[in-house]
């Protein structure tokens, strides 16, 4: 793998470019299109999503083009004719992005990303865009249900070693520091981001010494902040006993920060070697844990009584151990026909779930003025304005039963411009910005819908517009196809 112009071009699947080969070919690939990026199921059970990826995406987008290794590569495989080439030499991303920002609670069923523009555009960038938004969502989501559970107990990213490769790290490290982490252990991720890094030790250490005195008292002698991995040889006989032996000789050299155990029952162990810090006079030091932590062992820790400050989560949260995709789509929701009007688009299924909301849209979050908590989230069609209403009729979108009216409100628009035809109209925040941000929104949600267990399902419903024009289209189809049969 040698190709010092390789891009993200073709990191897409082949059957976009087939399709923009066909869309050219046929003369509507400028045709301007919708499409609208959502998922489904809110991943882990949780009441909420956080978004995250935007970033990346916009950064793909502004480097979108063919390289000539890229042209040379599809011109051997020998699918696509030399001009259609010399068409793609020249494509430039100009289509318009809206967008959820980075860290605003998002829901299932609901667009939290949109392009609009030339339909071989909005193609192209299908699957770069869900490898992205899919997986940072993931791990941010992940990351606040972590949050939830340790309430203000710091919490370190320790996940490099297990993630899926280089670049889930890295940007799995930055959706986690957006969803609530505190620090990583991951290096260049804090040189890229400036999140705060953050490490103790390892066995090797104590292995290489071949006992927990001398290892600690060589780190001790060669670092200023120190936290003992004490779970070596043995806990509390050897591990913390030495531990202490060490701070207590070094004194004021070094600030002993703590200690880490990795393996054992956590509760009992912490519990004692709190007892044994305390005694020695070390109440400030602090307990450190790590091994195969998420939030249910957290919460179980912590209802057993385990003194433990600071949790070291890897694996499972990197690698979003108990639900690896959250499964967002990206789906066309209008296109223009060949007189050049809009016509709203839908995808069929027998499985109500998985029909499509035809018409490009805006997602409204309803926050009442009172108190400022979120009512629901209003989808309506693009040329609607519910800000502008005094009143909302708001109603579940499978069981329209389940009603309400709204008036006292605020409705927020959730997409918002990223990019005009083609060119960038946001400027991503600084990391920390996004981080506070996604912990407000969090602040704005009801405590119901942020329970780690059963939460309440959030309302996400569609205008009465939005939805008698997703009715009145299934009703065109289905009578169009009994025609034809
Ligand atoms: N008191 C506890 N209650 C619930 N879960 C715990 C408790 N203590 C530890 N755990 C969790 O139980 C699992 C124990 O895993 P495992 O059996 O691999 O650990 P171990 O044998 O102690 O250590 P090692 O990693 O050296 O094998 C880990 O996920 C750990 O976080
Ligand atoms: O358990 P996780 O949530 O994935 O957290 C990261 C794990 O990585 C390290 O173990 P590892 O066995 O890789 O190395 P070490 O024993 O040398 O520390 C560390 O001790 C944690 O157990
Ligand atoms: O610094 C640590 O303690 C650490 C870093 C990576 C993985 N496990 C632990």
């Amino acid at each position: 793998m040698n190709y010092p112009d390789d891009s993200y071009a073709l990191h897409t699947d082949e059957y976009q470019i087939n399709m923009i080969q066909t869309y050219w070919l046929k003369g509507i690939d400028q045709r301007n299109a919708v499409f609208e990026l959502y998922f489904r199921k809110i991943p882990f059970q949780n009441g909420y999503a956080i978004f995250a990826g935007l970033e990346r995406v916009i950064d793909y987008l502004n480097k979108l083009h063919f390289t000539e290794s890229d042209l040379e590569y599809l011109r051997g495989s020998g699918n696509f004719s030399d001009e259609f080439l010399e068409y793609l030499k020249n494509f430039r991303f100009t289509a318009t992005l809206r967008s959820a920002v980075e860290g605003e609670v998002v829901f299932n069923n609901e667009p939290l990303l949109q392009v609009e523009g030339p339909l071989a555009d909005c193609q192209l960038v299908e699957t770069a865009i869900l490898n992205v938004v899919n997986y940072q969502t993931l791990i941010a989501t992940k990351a606040a249900r972590v949050r939830s559970v340790v309430h203000d107990d710091a919490i370190m990213e320790f996940g490099t070693r297990r993630a899926q490769e280089f670049d889930a790290a890295i940007w799995g490290t930055r959706a986690a520091y957006i969803g609530g982490f505190d620090a990583t252990s991951n290096v260049r991720a804090s040189k890229i981001f400036g999140i705060p890094a953050s490490g103790t030790h390892a066995h090797a250490l104590v292995q290489a010494y071949r006992d927990d005195y001398e290892a600690f008292k060589a780190y001790a002698t060669t670092h200023t902040d120190c936290v003992f991995l004490v779970d070596t040889y043995d806990t509390l006989k050897s591990g913390v006993p030495n531990a202490i032996k060490v701070a207590k000789e070094m004194g004021n050299k070094i600030n002993f920060l703590g200690v880490r155990i990795d393996s054992g029952d956590m509760a009992y162990i912490s519990k004692r070697v709190r007892e044994q810090l305390d005694e020695a006079g070390f109440s400030n030091a602090k307990i450190y844990a790590s091994n195969d932590l998420d939030e249910k062992t957290i919460t179980n820790l912590k209802m057993q009584g385990a003194k433990i400050d600071v949790w070291g989560v890897g694996t499972k949260l990197i690698t979003a151990y108990d639900q690896p995709a959250l499964g967002a789509v990206y789906k066309m929701v209008a296109i223009e026909n060949s007189k050049g009007v809009m016509e709203d688009t839908i995808k069929l299924s027998s499985n109500a779930e998985k029909v499509s909301t035809p018409g490009k849209k805006q997602v409204w979050r309803i926050t009442k003025k009172a108190d400022g908590k979120s009512e629901g989230d209003y989808i309506a069609l693009w040329n609607e304005k519910p800000a502008e209403e005094k009143s909302l009729y708001m109603f579940h979108p499978q069981y329209t039963y389940i009603n309400k009216n709204i008036t006292d409100f605020d409705a927020r628009p959730i997409l918002k411009d990223i990019f005009i035809e083609g060119k960038q109209v946001y400027q991503v925040p600084g990391l920390e910005k996004i981080k506070e941000y996604a912990h407000e929104r969090l602040d704005s949600l009801w405590e119901e819908y942020k329970r780690d267990l059963n939460p309440q399902d959030y309302p996400v419903d569609l205008s009465e517009a939005c939805y008698d024009n997703k009715m009145k289209i299934i009703k065109e189809i289905r009578e169009s196809i009994n025609k034809k049969a």
